[in-house]
């Protein structure tokens, strides 16, 4: 089983691109969804010991978490340091259950990919980018998204030129759908090759 991990700074279309190698036949592992997963679960009496009146009723209140780290790198950095190690765990049993499914190619959508040594666990990695101004236009179309905390979060991402440096294969997305749809085709029929 070929395992690519697919990354790109916040805006740049990664749940997207995701979602299309997941209709070319894809298993795809999202890492968004594992946290999401976590707070309603095996993350909480963790997050709710490091930093206490941030869960509810059993669940990480986001919002609560968020205006406690979004901003303070050394909280996030905390954070992290209890998430990761978990998300990780729900990764391997994701690619064991793929690999035991007899998936050919895994998909592994981590935001920080690089940031967290992940590129040691994939055969290549994917990098999804757009110009900066269509990354920019799209994030603060978001509701509740300030210039403020889309800077705050830019500042904790390795910046997309040098993911583009690291990146193995790069996905346009600021050029519409269907060009991207294509790069996301022409990386599986490139592999489908290889075998
Ligand atoms: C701070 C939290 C509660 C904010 O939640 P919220 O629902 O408001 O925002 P969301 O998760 O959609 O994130 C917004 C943007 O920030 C980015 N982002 C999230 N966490 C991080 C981080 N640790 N470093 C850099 N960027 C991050 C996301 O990729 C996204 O682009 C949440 O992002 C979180 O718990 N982050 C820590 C876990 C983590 O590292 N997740 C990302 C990779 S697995
Ligand atoms: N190929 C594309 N062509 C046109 N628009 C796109 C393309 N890919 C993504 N978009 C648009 O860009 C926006 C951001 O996309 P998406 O939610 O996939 O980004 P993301 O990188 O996953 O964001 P985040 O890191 O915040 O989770 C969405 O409005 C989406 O419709």
């Amino acid at each position: 089983m070929i395992v690519l991990g697919l990354t790109g700074s916040i805006g740049m279309g990664k749940s997207t691109t995701a979602t299309m190698f997941a209709e070319a036949g894809a298993a795809v592992y999202d890492a968004d969804a594992a946290v999401h997963a976590l707070y309603r679960g095996a993350a909480v009496p963790l997050i709710e010991a490091a930093f206490p009146g941030t869960t509810r009723d059993g669940a990480v209140d986001r919002k609560a978490l968020s205006a406690k780290v979004m901003g303070d790198g050394a909280a996030m950095t905390r954070l992290e340091g209890i998430v990761h190690p978990l998300v990780r765990g729900s990764e391997t049993a994701f690619l064991d259950s793929a690999r035991a499914a007899g998936a050919r190619v895994a998909v592994l959508d981590i935001p920080l990919l690089f940031e967290t040594g992940g590129e040691a666990r994939v055969h290549a990695s994917v990098v999804v980018t757009a110009a900066p101004e269509v990354q920019r236009q799209r994030v603060l179309a978001r509701p509740n998204m300030t210039p403020e905390s889309f800077a705050a979060i830019l500042s904790r991402q390795m910046a997309d030129a040098d993911k583009r440096r690291r990146a193995h294969f790069l996905v346009d997305t600021g050029r519409g759908l269907e060009p991207a749809r294509r790069a996301v085709q022409g990386i599986l029929r490139a592999l489908s090759a290889c075998e």
